[in-house]
């Protein structure tokens, strides 16, 4: 019997993650094979809880070095992870998993609203919780409402899903000699300015000693790997 490593995990999945190789929006065979490796730790017994990006339909910074009135594209940012999250959820379905989605800001006759205290019933129900609209908040991330709502959920460990399979020393996009790290204090990715995650995120989950591991999402079993304790990814932690 394998057992894993945490009982309850946040799993952030950026908005880009679940549009693969196309330029734009959702790819359908990517968003099953995402459903079927968080299945697959489902089924361990971990407790999953979502947190979805939307850089795959709009990022509000983009728009607003465009001219946009930052406020207003940072609310629409929050509304393309809806639309993610709902294809998500469909996904979840079709895939066999029972989910909820919750958001942050209110879009009633879609969703239902974020309450705490009915997400961790849902997680204890072993159903999957996805989180929606980041923090609600124009001038935040979802990485940041992944360290947020991972606190808010108690969790064991935040995984920050990525196209990268790690931390590096620089970014590896752009420099094919970064190495890349196995574990890292919050206070190193800080002060090199690591740029994988964004400082409030980095910040929030040093100050309330939340692990965080970043890992790729587009490597099949690392999801698993990550939280069977296994080495994959970077760990990060105080
Ligand atoms: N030091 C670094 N280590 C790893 N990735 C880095 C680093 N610096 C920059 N990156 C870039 O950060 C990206 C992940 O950050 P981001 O674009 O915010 O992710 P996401 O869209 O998954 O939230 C990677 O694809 C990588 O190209
Ligand atoms: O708490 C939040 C979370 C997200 N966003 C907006 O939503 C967009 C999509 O989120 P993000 O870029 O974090 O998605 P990802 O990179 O994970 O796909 C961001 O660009 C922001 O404009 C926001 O304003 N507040």
């Amino acid at each position: 019997m394998t057992t894993a490593a945490y009982k309850r995990i946040l799993l952030k999945l950026s908005g880009e993650a679940l549009m693969g190789d196309d330029s734009y929006g959702i790819n359908r065979v990517v968003m099953e094979r995402i459903v079927a490796e968080i299945a697959e730790v489902s089924r361990l017994g971990v407790q999953v809880a979502v947190v979805i990006g939307g850089g795959n339909i709009f990022r509000g910074m983009t728009s607003a070095e465009d001219g946009m009135d930052r406020a207003t594209a940072d609310y629409m940012g929050m509304l393309a992870t809806v639309m993610n999250a709902l294809a998500l959820q469909d996904a979840m379905r079709r895939g066999g998993l029972v989910s909820r989605v919750q958001s942050a800001l209110r879009v009633d006759q879609v969703v239902e609203p974020y309450i705490r205290g009915k997400a961790i019933r849902y997680l204890e129900e072993g159903k999957v919780v996805i989180f929606a609209a980041g923090t609600g908040n124009p001038f935040f991330t979802t990485d940041t409402a992944a360290a947020l709502r991972g606190r808010e959920m108690n969790v064991d460990i935040v995984l920050k899903a990525t196209k990268v399979d790690g931390v590096y020393s620089t970014d590896p996009k752009k420099n094919p000699g970064a190495i890349r790290y196995e574990k890292l204090s919050f206070d190193a990715a800080i002060a090199q300015n690591l740029k994988v995650m964004d400082a409030t995120a980095l910040t929030l989950c040093r100050d309330h000693k939340l692990l965080l591991n970043v890992f790729s999402i587009f490597k099949p079993g690392a999801l698993r790997r990550v939280v069977l304790g296994e080495n994959e990814g970077t760990l990060v932690q105080v």
